[in-house]
């Protein structure tokens, strides 16, 4: 069954009429980096004035609830803590509620302050991440690390610092086969404002390919994310919408999760991966070009 495509005022009007919680990828739907997509202030106060529950759901893990908030305000788009949720903050859920992550126990973090700040939320000790002595470029010498015996899991995310060194250290943890390896997404690229990056995917990669074991992975297709969605806010499944840019993680993360999607062509994807000949086979209930469009009903 290919998807409806969204093709005016009328369309967008039935939309808005048929969902009343909408939720949002960020990275290619909101935005792209620190550069806001056309039209996505707008909208968002339109379905505000409709009185609509809006939810942020992102699969970038280089910031904290509180950090995304800072970055929604300075954009100036309204946004309160309760609706955003980052695979940073189900990360740190996944480990204290789900798997109930021994207290004595520590995560080595590969990624980005706002998730350390995650984790310190929940109590989860952690070493590596920002740590300067792993924030280096000198040559890894094994003599010269101790593994910290403290040590039962491998968190990764997107991080800008990578470097041999935290990679060592990673795998080094992770050949003790009772050492967890986690990814807080795996997502290959990363739609930034000037161009497409190596993802958080491809940060956990090399382990992946050295260790020849795929991490369990947390965000967005997991079902992670919406059990912490549902243990804030009440909403009814089939009157909402996940809106995102990625079929195999926004698109996927909705359909599993009983939500009608739609997929905006701002962000990953593109239009031929659903209308082309070998199209994909996650398909959205709808396909529009942007979120912004549906500034035709102001
Ligand atoms: O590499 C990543 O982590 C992702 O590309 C990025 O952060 C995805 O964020 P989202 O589109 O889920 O907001
Ligand atoms: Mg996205």
């Amino acid at each position: 069954m290919s998807p409806e495509r969204l093709s005016g005022a009328q369309d967008y009007e039935d939309l808005l009429n048929k969902y009343d919680t909408w939720m949002f990828d960020c990275d290619g739907v909101l935005w792209r980096g620190n550069e806001l997509i056309d039209g996505v202030t707008e909208v968002l106060q339109l379905l505000r004035s409709r009185k609509k529950q809006i939810i942020f759901v992102t699969n970038n893990a280089t910031q904290s609830r509180n950090t995304y908030k800072k970055k929604f305000d300075k954009l100036g788009l309204e946004a309160h803590v309760d609706e955003i949720f980052g695979s940073a903050f189900a990360s740190a859920i996944y480990l204290s509620s789900v798997i109930k992550f021994p207290k004595e126990k520590k995560v080595f973090v590969i990624g980005m302050p706002g998730l350390e700040e995650e984790l310190r939320a929940e109590g989860i000790k952690h070493v590596g991440g920002s740590d300067p002595a792993d924030n280096t470029l000198e040559p890894f010498t094994p003599s010269s690390f101790s593994p910290d015996p403290d040590v039962g899991a491998v968190l990764c995310g997107l991080d800008t610092s990578i470097n041999y060194t935290k990679l060592s250290k990673a795998f080094i943890y992770l050949q003790n086969p009772s050492c967890l390896f986690l990814a807080t997404n795996e997502d290959s690229t990363y739609p930034t404002a000037g161009a497409l990056l190596p993802g958080a995917g491809a940060i956990s990669a090399p382990l992946r390919f050295a260790l020849g074991k795929n991490p369990a992975s947390i965000g967005k297709p997991a079902r992670t994310m919406l059990d912490c969605i549902k243990a804030k806010h009440d909403y009814d499944p089939s009157r909402t919408i996940m809106v995102g840019d990625r079929l195999n993680t926004d698109i996927l993360f909705g359909k599993e999760g009983l939500l009608s999607t739609l997929l905006v062509l701002t962000g990953i994807t593109h239009e031929e991966e659903v209308f082309g000949a070998n199209p994909s086979p996650i398909v959205p209930d709808y396909v529009t070009r942007s979120i912004g469009d549906f500034r035709a009903l102001i």
